[in-house]
């Protein structure tokens, strides 16, 4: 929280304040990149300039007299009017947008009038914290972070994934419809958010779909809006699908391997021709959008199995990136732990660093949750140490419980084979029980059961 200093205004600083025009101030207002939005004692939206539409794909128009809790119920998180208000302190919070899944920073300011009774709260918010920079705020001279190369958003200098971000590069550049193919936790998302933000689309809104997530009539309604009376209890004004709310930006299709055969030639027409018709209505309305889609399905076998448009496969892979799992990007490990261990490390207001060991035991681990899976991981070590330098001990209680939900995962965890190799390593390396527990931070008789069960039974 910030303490919050009455600011009384001197003869000059008024004067100066009356000789901007009102348009000069709207102006600003208007263009400013931040969001402003601003309620009134009662909570009602006062004022929004159009950085909301970028944000959310809402209109300030659509938006002002209404109550501002409605219109964010289910979709945003914290909701931090109420406290803004009686705290007479400047209150920052993270919030989630639920529908783009985006972060977004938002100060919200109470302000009183001459009565001391407050009058509003002005909110300013600001997404895109990566480019903004979490990471390397530490290194970098903030100026240098506004033009950062697309290779600079993306952590990684893995040759494969080099690779990828080469022609991610280009793509984002370009105006087509991309592919992005990929394990479960690889940066699908991640990236697609990416390619928008370095796009000439950027200031226009990027809005994501799960299309797994959603029955068919709901992703109808949802993508393509629908008009007045189109079915029971459907909002007597209509509503306005992501489609238009995202007209000149990017739509983000996630999964789109789980979407319903219905669904894909709707969207092979949107793709096509660039327009949609909504639900109830006759007449196709036009889009300019961008589509990104995502799956971590071999959607080759899907077509074989009749259960994907080969059409439309065709059409989203103008453009094709297939992102590699983390176990093939090893060399990268380390420097996504350290990031991870950074953005935790400033969030909680912690020291914490990942021994030696532990680093080793990361860079030996398969990882098949990929990026998410070690993000987690390095978030755990942190929360459940006590110690500012974290062991392995705790990685290694980690791995024994992904163990117990092995079953439920079936064969996505690969804890056994990360035993065996790591066992095989220290054996070939010591032949000796009592250094390989100490090792491993196990019991001499636990090591000796590991010993048997992956050496000396495999040589017999
Ligand atoms: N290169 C990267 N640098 C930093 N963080 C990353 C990177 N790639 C992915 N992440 C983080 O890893 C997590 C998983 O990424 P993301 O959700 O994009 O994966 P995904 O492939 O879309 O997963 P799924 O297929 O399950 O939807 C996210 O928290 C994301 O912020």
């Amino acid at each position: 929280m910030i303490n919050l200093t009455k600011v009384v205004n001197s003869p000059d600083y008024t004067e100066y304040l009356n000789s901007i025009p009102r348009e000069t101030l709207l102006k600003i207002l208007e263009n400013s990149f931040t969001e402003i939005y601003v309620l009134d004692k009662n909570g009602k939206v006062v004022y929004a300039n159009p950085a909301i539409t970028r944000l959310y794909g809402i209109k300030p128009e659509d938006v002002v007299q209404k109550n501002s809790k409605e219109i964010k119920e289910g979709l945003w998180d914290p909701y931090s009017f109420d406290l803004t208000k009686v705290s007479r302190q400047a209150i920052v919070t993270e919030n989630i947008y639920y529908k783009t899944n985006r972060t977004i920073i938002c100060i919200n300011v109470p302000v009183y009038n001459d009565q001391d009774q407050f009058e509003f709260m002005i909110s300013t918010s600001l997404d895109n914290i990566r480019t903004v920079d979490l990471s390397y705020r530490d290194v970098r001279n903030p100026i240098e972070t506004i033009d950062l190369e697309f290779s600079e958003v993306i952590i990684g200098k893995n040759e494969l994934f080099k690779q990828c971000l080469n022609d991610l590069e280009k793509i984002s550049k370009s105006d087509c419809n991309l592919l992005i193919l990929g394990e479960s936790g690889t940066g699908k998302s991640y990236i697609a958010q990416t390619v928008h933000n370095e796009s000439r689309r950027r200031h226009k809104p990027f809005l994501a779909i799960n299309c797994a997530a959603i029955p068919d009539g709901l992703f109808e309604s949802e993508l393509f809006g629908y008009v007045p009376g189109a079915f029971t209890g459907a909002n007597a004004k209509g509503k306005i699908g992501l489609l238009k709310n995202a007209d000149g930006g990017t739509i983000f299709l996630d999964e789109i391997g789980d979407l319903s055969l219905k669904m894909q030639a709707k969207i092979l027409d949107v793709l096509e021709n660039q327009r949609f018709i909504p639900v109830g209505s006759d007449k196709p309305e036009h889009v300019n959008i961008r589509i990104i889609a995502a799956t971590n399905q071999n959607l080759v076998s899907a077509i074989k199995e009749k259960n994907f448009r080969s059409d439309l496969y065709w059409r989203l892979n103008t453009a094709k990136v297939v992102l590699p799992p983390l176990r093939h990007r090893q060399d990268d490990v380390i420097l996504l732990t350290t990031y991870f261990l950074n953005t935790f490390n400033k969030r909680n207001n912690t020291k914490k660093f990942f021994s030696e060991s532990l680093l080793s035991c990361f860079i030996s681990y398969d990882w098949p949750g990929n990026i998410r899976q070690l993000k987690n991981a390095v978030e755990r070590m942190c929360i459940l140490s006590d110690k500012t330098i974290v062991d392995k001990k705790l990685f290694l209680q980690y791995l024994d419980q992904e163990e117990d939900i092995e079953e439920v995962y079936e064969d996505c965890f690969n804890v056994e084979e990360f035993k065996k190799r790591t066992v095989n390593k220290l054996y070939s390396k010591y032949k000796s029980s009592r250094i390989i527990a100490k090792k491993m931070g196990l019991s001499q008789s636990t090591a000796n059961l590991l010993i048997n069960k992956y050496i000396i039974n495999n040589e017999t």
